[in-house]
């Protein structure tokens, strides 16, 4: 895979954000292989995202970002600068549901998701089977014995242990609390089961059939404290009929939520997601 610098900003709208950018990557010999950019008009921020060829460029990533800082300053950004080839350590968390774990282990180990998974970590042991056939360190966190407030401190001390970029949560059914999800901000994605707004909590699929819907989903956006409010990154959402029961649906829905996981997980890693209040850009 070619070796890549992702150069992603966001900022105050004006004129001439886009030829400033362009005309700093054109001075220093860049070869850029895709470019994007969103106006928010309603809020008047701009975004902007970048792919440099990295044999392009006369400089390391670390002088690359000495040199941009201050153009980046003159026009008051949040910016970052990436490699494609830096392998971001993705920790798996997950409960008794194995589709989206598993979807996700094989994604992985066929090279489609560019990541390591250094561990996987359940408050229940039935996923130990599928960490075993994958070779990733498995950790069953007992919350019945330890308590929520324990098991997630131990949690908390893993993820630390594993130094995890991201932490993704596959079907993983605990609330976390507010302190860990301001230590994992921007850095911790959960897939409901649900299209949300609607039906956000637990059983979201018996309240779909309670509501009679003639669509059901999936919604892959980040953790916050504020239960499945976070900023959405993916939804997919497939037809049902009143034939369906609410069995059926947590059948058909698995596909939703495997390919909205998949695909939030792989846009976070490719540096495609720009989050900007309780809302995503992503340059997919
Ligand atoms: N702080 C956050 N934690 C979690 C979020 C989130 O957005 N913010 N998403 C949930 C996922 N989820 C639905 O997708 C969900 C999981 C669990 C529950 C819930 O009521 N859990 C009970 C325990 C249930 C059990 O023991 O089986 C609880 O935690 O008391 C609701 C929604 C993941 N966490």
């Amino acid at each position: 895979m070619q070796q890549t610098f992702r150069l992603v900003i966001d900022c105050p709208d004006q004129v001439g954000l886009v030829a400033a950018v362009s005309q700093f990557l054109a001075s220093h010999n860049a070869t850029i292989v895709e470019a994007s950019h969103h106006t928010d008009l309603q809020t008047g921020r701009f975004f902007m995202r970048h792919e440099i060829r990295a044999d392009s460029l006369p400089l390391s990533l670390e002088a690359f970002r000495s040199v941009f800082r201050p153009l980046a300053e003159q026009y008051q950004m949040n910016w970052r600068l990436t490699d494609s080839h830096q392998k971001q350590k993705v920790a798996l968390l997950a409960s008794h549901e194995s589709h989206c774990l598993i979807d996700l282990l094989h994604r992985w180990h066929t090279n489609e998701l560019y990541c390591d998974i250094p561990c996987i970590i359940a408050n229940h042991p039935h996923m130990q089977q599928f960490a075993d056939w994958y070779n990733v360190p498995f950790h069953w966190v007992d919350f019945q014995a330890l308590g929520k407030d324990k098991a997630f401190e131990e949690v908390q001390t893993l993820l630390q242990h594993y130094q995890a970029d991201l932490t993704v949560l596959a079907r993983f059914m605990q609330i976390l609390p507010n302190q860990l999800c301001a230590a994992l901000r921007g850095k911790a994605i959960n897939i409901h089961h649900s299209f949300l707004p609607s039906f956000a909590g637990a059983k979201p699929y018996q309240q779909a059939y309670d509501r009679g819907v003639k669509l059901i989903g999936a919604t892959c956006h980040y953790v916050t404290s504020d239960l499945d409010e976070g900023p959405i990154i993916e939804q997919e959402v497939m037809r049902i009929s009143h034939s369906d029961t609410a069995a059926d649906m947590v059948r058909k829905g698995k596909n939703c939520e495997k390919q909205a996981l998949a695909n939030g997980v792989r846009y976070h890693l490719e540096d495609r997601v720009i989050i900007h209040h309780n809302k995503t850009v992503v340059f997919a």
